[in-house]
């Protein structure tokens, strides 16, 4: 049902509902939060959505016509944080506990309470009611994992990272400021190096997120950045073995605070600050192109390696896992343009179709619980790996590369990998350079993709002024053949003229005047 029992406001068509309730398996949710103080103030109450019922609202868009919008869920201002936890993670946290990887991202403008809906008003202190998202998966992690009888054993383990800048940093050790993204057959797309503190029960975990958010607040003031502009990820990896079978079960949670998603010009920075929102936007945009490949309903170039956040969450949007997202919005009037974005970046997350399966992992021991590689076999593979020096591996790449790139893109890329420190690292691994250089050729294709995008609106526009040239050409010659006339037309009148002179002495100056004013030359 897309319509609750309310009256329904001034809809146009039906062709004004957005957002089917059926289509994916991504459960995307709406929140208002209640009207800000500062927005009361300057703008009074004027709320921009009318309420249907707890799936649907009806919203002006860019022409001012009411369309109707439909999610999984939609919490209105009253809506309370457990709302928003019952329905949006209980079951992923289930799921985690079953192997299977969930991801929950809130995603808006600055402002719009996505920091609240993940963390409440603080981590460590604050009252039940307004505790957020991330205490109540901890809390439900754990009961869950104590009160099953048939876990023999379990291991939770927490990791916390900031993107910023298109770096990933460690929030649990600072001195990691340049994390690098791996993948492996076992793991899948995992965080190299990144700090992993096992926690034992809720308020471990709560004390080493609470740490982690004061590290973030510190880089901030180091770095003049605010928290909007990066984006905080918390990382649950829980492991647990069953007492009816050897199996050894892992499942991740990854909960996403995003950076704010408000357009580079409302936000009014230049310099520094304008290139970072630019950088900002980009992996924003990086996650809209991943939705729109992913939705298109073929089998596009999905561009999963063209930001760290899309790489990051490759196995949440496109493989084995259970997704959620809460776009968080403002209620304001004065809001609208961010909010009505925000909500389209929801539609279209919804077409996402993804179908999780649990997966085994690897045990203490390091034997995978299925599809392994030998001890024997990885100690070979080190040691074919150790006998190659750094410059062996740098020409194999490079030589790699000059296959299907051109010399000077390679020569740019060599300057990438030293930047990055991916061909000095004596640790990459066979697999590690294969994916450096899918990396290198994604980020070629969408370069291409988008040089074609460019051409071809800069064909459109010189199609465009092509129309408007030969268009004041056709005027001009219309002038000149118009001021031609009107010169016959006065040698005519002039001759006239001295024609009736020598008859009659003078010509009258209305007649003179009757005879130009078709051209133009007399005023009516
Ligand atoms: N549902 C809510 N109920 C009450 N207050 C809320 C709610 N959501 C947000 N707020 C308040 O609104 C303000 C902005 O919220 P919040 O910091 O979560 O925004 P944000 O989207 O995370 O912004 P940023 O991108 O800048 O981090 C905060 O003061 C917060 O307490």
């Amino acid at each position: 049902m897309l319509l609750g029992p309310q009256p329904v406001p001034t809809v146009k068509s039906p062709s004004t509902l957005v957002g089917s309730t059926q289509m994916s398996n991504v459960t995307v949710c709406v929140r208002f939060r209640p009207l800000s103080h500062k927005e009361r103030k300057t703008n009074g109450d004027k709320i921009c959505f009318k309420r249907l019922d707890s799936e649907s609202f009806v919203f002006k868009d860019e022409r001012e016509e009411d369309v109707i919008f439909s999610f999984d869920r939609v919490f209105y201002e009253d809506a309370e944080q457990s709302d928003v936890y019952n329905f949006l993670a209980v079951p992923i946290v289930a799921d985690a506990i079953s192997g299977i990887n969930g991801t929950i991202i809130t995603y808006g403008q600055t402002g719009a309470g996505k920091t609240y809906s993940m963390e409440g008003p603080s981590i460590l202190h604050c009252n039940n009611q307004k505790t957020g998202l991330v205490q109540r998966v901890v809390d439900e992690l754990f009961q869950s994992l104590q009160s099953s009888e048939s876990m023999a054993t379990w291991n939770v383990k927490l990791s916390m990272v900031e993107i910023y800048l298109e770096k990933v940093r460690d929030l649990l050790d600072l001195s990691k400021d340049n994390l690098q993204i791996k993948e492996s057959k076992t793991q899948g797309i995992y965080i190299s190096g990144a700090t992993e503190v096992s926690i034992m029960n809720s308020s471990d975990a709560l004390e080493c997120l609470s740490e982690g958010i004061a590290n973030r607040a510190v880089g901030e003031t180091q770095m003049n950045l605010a928290s909007s502009r990066s984006h905080c990820l918390y990382i649950f990896s829980v492991q647990q073995g069953s007492t009816s079978d050897e199996r050894v079960r892992g499942g991740k949670i990854i909960l996403v605070d995003l950076a704010g998603s408000e357009k580079v010009e409302k936000t009014g920075a230049e310099g520094r600050v304008l290139d970072e929102a630019k950088t900002i936007n980009k992996s924003l945009s990086v996650l809209g192109n991943v939705i729109n490949a992913l939705t298109a309903g073929k089998q596009n170039h999905v561009p999963y390696r063209d930001s760290k956040l899309t790489r990051i969450l490759q196995d949440a949007l496109g493989g084995n896992s259970r997704a959620a997202l809460l776009c968080c919005c403002s209620p304001s009037a004065s809001n609208a343009p961010e909010s009505l974005s925000t909500i389209r970046f929801g539609t279209r997350t919804k077409l996402i179709k993804i179908s999780p399966k649990s997966s085994p992992v690897e045990t203490d021991s390091g034997k995978a619980a299925s599809k392994s590689t030998s001890p024997e076999v990885d100690s070979v593979k080190k040691h074919i790996l150790d006998s190659y020096d750094q410059n062996d591996m740098r020409d194999r790449i490079l030589n790699k590369l000059r296959l299907s790139l051109k010399e000077e893109d390679v020569d740019l890329l060599e300057e990438l990998f030293v930047q990055e420190g991916i061909i000095f690292d004596p640790d990459y691994s066979v697999p590690d350079i294969d994916s450096a250089c899918q990396d290198a050729v994604s980020q070629e294709i969408s370069l291409l993709t988008q040089a074609v995008e460019e051409l071809k609106e800069a064909v459109e526009e010189l199609t465009d002024e092509n129309e408007r040239l030969r268009g004041e050409l056709e005027l001009a010659q219309e002038a000149a053949a118009q001021a031609q006339r009107a010169a016959v037309a006065v040698a005519v009148a002039a001759a006239a003229t001295r024609a009736d002179g020598a008859l009659f002495g003078f010509v009258p100056a209305a007649a003179i005047s009757s005879l130009l004013r078709p051209f133009g030359f007399v005023p009516d």
